[in-house]
């Protein structure tokens, strides 16, 4: 086991820290592998949905040995958490991201990559990019969740933000409260670029697995936020809103991303 340290918090949270990003990416890797392994065992299929930012660089191990020869990569079927609305092209793209960091590497069958309709509005990219989830769950390529009427994905990978947001869920977002939609649009993004679609949390709570991975000193106040509950506003950040209902979610930290956390808060 990579990391030097462990916690598991009452609510069910798992935090894994780590010494450095390398030893990050290396036992992530290995936890994607086995969760795609299981799924695959189970039903055939691994639905994974990725967000953007540094999470896809940290993917780079899945990328190599063995796991390019040990995984069946023609199961995978890769959907999008949240998606800037600008065209595959732009720089600030997750597709584009995700396709150069590690889809172009992996060999993922074409038509299981799910992309958003880059030609429309947020709104209307976030409207098709449920009717297509809704599809996928009618033909039983995505599960649905027993305990709430959303897709269930296998493993849903996010980053979180300084400001505690994953996906593009941002603290005090009217979307935080959306119950209905699974996909929805934010058109105010405080990162930018403004216009994104996004997940809505009902969907990344129905997930049979999260992985928030954070690294950085940048995020070391946020995480102490997290992990103590301790902080202005700490019940409304929207990274700690991220608790499957029927799930299991797992933090991967590094040192610096932990750096202000105390011993105490390491057991
Ligand atoms: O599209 C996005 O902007 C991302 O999905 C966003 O949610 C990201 O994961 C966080 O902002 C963390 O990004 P970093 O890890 O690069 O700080």
């Amino acid at each position: 086991m990579a990391h030097y340290g462990a916690k598991k918090q009452k609510d069910g949270r798992e935090f894994r820290f780590y010494e450095n990003t390398d030893d990050l990416s290396t036992e992530l890797a290995e936890y994607i592998a086995e969760l795609s392994e299981a799924a695959v065992k189970e039903c055939g299929i691994f639905t994974l949905a990725l967000s953007g930012g540094s999470l896809i660089s940290l993917m780079r191990k899945l990328c190599g040995a063995p796991y390019t020869r040990t995984v069946d990569w023609a199961k995978w079927h890769i959907f999008f958490a949240d998606e800037q609305a600008v065209a595959k092209s732009h720089p600030d793209s997750n597709y584009r991201l995700a396709k150069e960091g590690f889809l172009s590497k992996v060999p993922i069958i074409p038509n299981h990559l799910h992309a958003i309709n880059y030609t429309v509005s947020a709104e209307q990219a976030a409207e098709d990019y449920e009717f297509v989830i809704r599809q996928l769950v009618r033909t039983r390529v995505v599960c649905a969740s027993d305990v709430s009427d959303c897709p269930k994905f296998d493993l849903i990978l996010l980053g979180m933000g300084r400001d505690g947001h994953v996906a593009s869920l941002f603290p005090n977002h009217p979307v935080l409260n959306e119950t209905e939609a699974w996909v929805t649009f934010v058109t105010n993004s405080p990162k930018p670029p403004p216009e994104r679609i996004t997940f809505t949390l009902p969907v990344i709570n129905s997930a049979s697995h999260v992985a928030v991975i954070v690294t950085g000193s940048n995020k070391a106040e946020t995480v102490k936020f997290v992990i103590s509950g301790i902080g202005p506003e700490c019940s409304s950040l929207p990274a700690n809103l991220v608790q499957p209902i029927n799930g299991k979610v797992v933090w991967f930290l590094d040192r610096a991303a932990a750096s202000k956390l105390h011993g105490s808060e390491f057991s």
